[in-house]
């Protein structure tokens, strides 16, 4: 068994330290609150973001950065438009590093991958994406993922590295594909979470699910990803999982808009982070600049500057009659 790093004491962070803990490796997590590490190392628990899960004894948690960096591999699970400046801290000891938070740069309109290649250069980089509530990793039930790297041996030794009776890591060279999925779901997620909060019914989410997955492989398709990794587990899996669930983050962040509560209130009542609310930005600009039409990704991004929930859904509603695909 080897020692893990991790980067990140939040939800995701902390739930994937102790799976692969639970399997016996040793995890330096990196945590940036003294009360965070405190609670870690003194009662093996996470009560700012896992609250009611006992964690195993073979997470460490640190707050430098340094005592992670010789680990074997280093998952890295800041939130995405906090992963360059984390990574900038990082000493370079060539140790691979596997992305597993979601979103796309603000500014540079980079996917994270090409973040952490700028930020660490010459350290190989993988993507763990999928259906993965944090909760439910932290609980040991069953999950599978996507774990993507373009050196297909990487992604298999990582894949082996991370897989555990509850986690089960499927291969691919396809680190486009499942990037956009992570980053897209998110927004997509904020949008179901609307129907439900305005009372638009299940038809109206069916079609959400569905138009939304078209969108998503439209923007995939024009960046590089490859269709069967958007139809996989860290697209489509992930889509229909955090748009059916309150459980997501995203979702109730977008029933609170359906209920015509504005972002900024909803934003700044939580701790935790909705990643949809930064990402649609920065995602419209990206989807305009590779001549993508995403109508869902625009209205999120409208409701979040406070437009009227009615008249977004109108305006989605009467678009020109179109046919249907992709
Ligand atoms: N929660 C989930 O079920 C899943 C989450 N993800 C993704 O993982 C990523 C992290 O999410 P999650 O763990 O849920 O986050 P949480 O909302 O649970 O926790 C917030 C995280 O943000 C970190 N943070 C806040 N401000 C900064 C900053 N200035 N610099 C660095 N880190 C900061 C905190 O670090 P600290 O504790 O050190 O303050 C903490 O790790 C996101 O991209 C998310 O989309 C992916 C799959 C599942
Ligand atoms: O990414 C996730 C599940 O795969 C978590 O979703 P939320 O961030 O919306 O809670």
């Amino acid at each position: 068994m080897s020692v893990l790093g991790v980067l990140g004491g939040g939800a995701w962070g902390t739930a994937l330290a102790q799976v692969l803990a639970s399997g016996g490796h040793y995890v330096r997590l990196w945590v940036r609150e003294p009360e965070v590490i405190q609670a870690i190392n003194g009662t093996h628990e996470n009560p700012l973001f896992l609250p009611g899960r006992t964690l195993s004894d073979r997470i460490e948690a640190v707050g430098d950065i340094t005592w992670v960096a010789e680990a074997a591999a280093v998952l890295v699970v800041t939130p995405a438009q906090h992963m360059r400046s984390v990574l900038a801290d990082l000493p370079r000891h060539g140790q691979p590093l596997i992305l597993c938070s979601k979103g796309i740069e603000a500014g540079s309109l980079k996917f994270l991958h090409e973040v952490a290649r700028e930020a660490v250069d010459g350290s190989p980089v993988a993507v763990l994406s999928g259906p993965t509530f944090a909760h439910e990793v932290a609980a040991g039930l069953p999950t599978a993922v996507t774990l993507a790297a373009e050196d297909a041996a990487l992604a298999h030794r990582l894949a082996a590295t991370i897989a555990q009776p509850t986690l089960r890591p499927y291969v691919s060279t396809d680190v486009v594909g499942a990037e956009v999925g992570g980053a897209v779901k998110n927004v997509l997620a904020i949008a179901c979470g609307v129907v439900e909060g305005a009372g638009l019914g299940q038809n109206a989410r069916a079609a959400v699910i569905a138009r939304g997955f078209a969108e998503m492989t439209r923007f995939g398709l024009a960046r590089g990803a490859r269709a069967e990794t958007l139809s996989g587990l860290s697209g489509l899996g992930d889509l229909v999982l955090t748009c059916s669930s309150t459980s997501s983050r995203n979702f109730s962040l977008g029933v609170g808009l359906g209920q015509g509560r504005p972002a900024e209130d909803l934003l700044a009542d939580r701790r935790t982070v909705a990643e949809g609310a930064h990402t649609a930005p920065v995602l419209a600009q990206a989807a305009a600049a590779a001549g993508v039409d995403m109508p869902v990704t625009e209205a999120v991004c409208q409701l979040l500057a406070g437009a009227d929930v009615g008249r977004v859904v109108e305006a989605l509603l009467t678009r020109p009659l179109r046919e249907e695909g992709f």
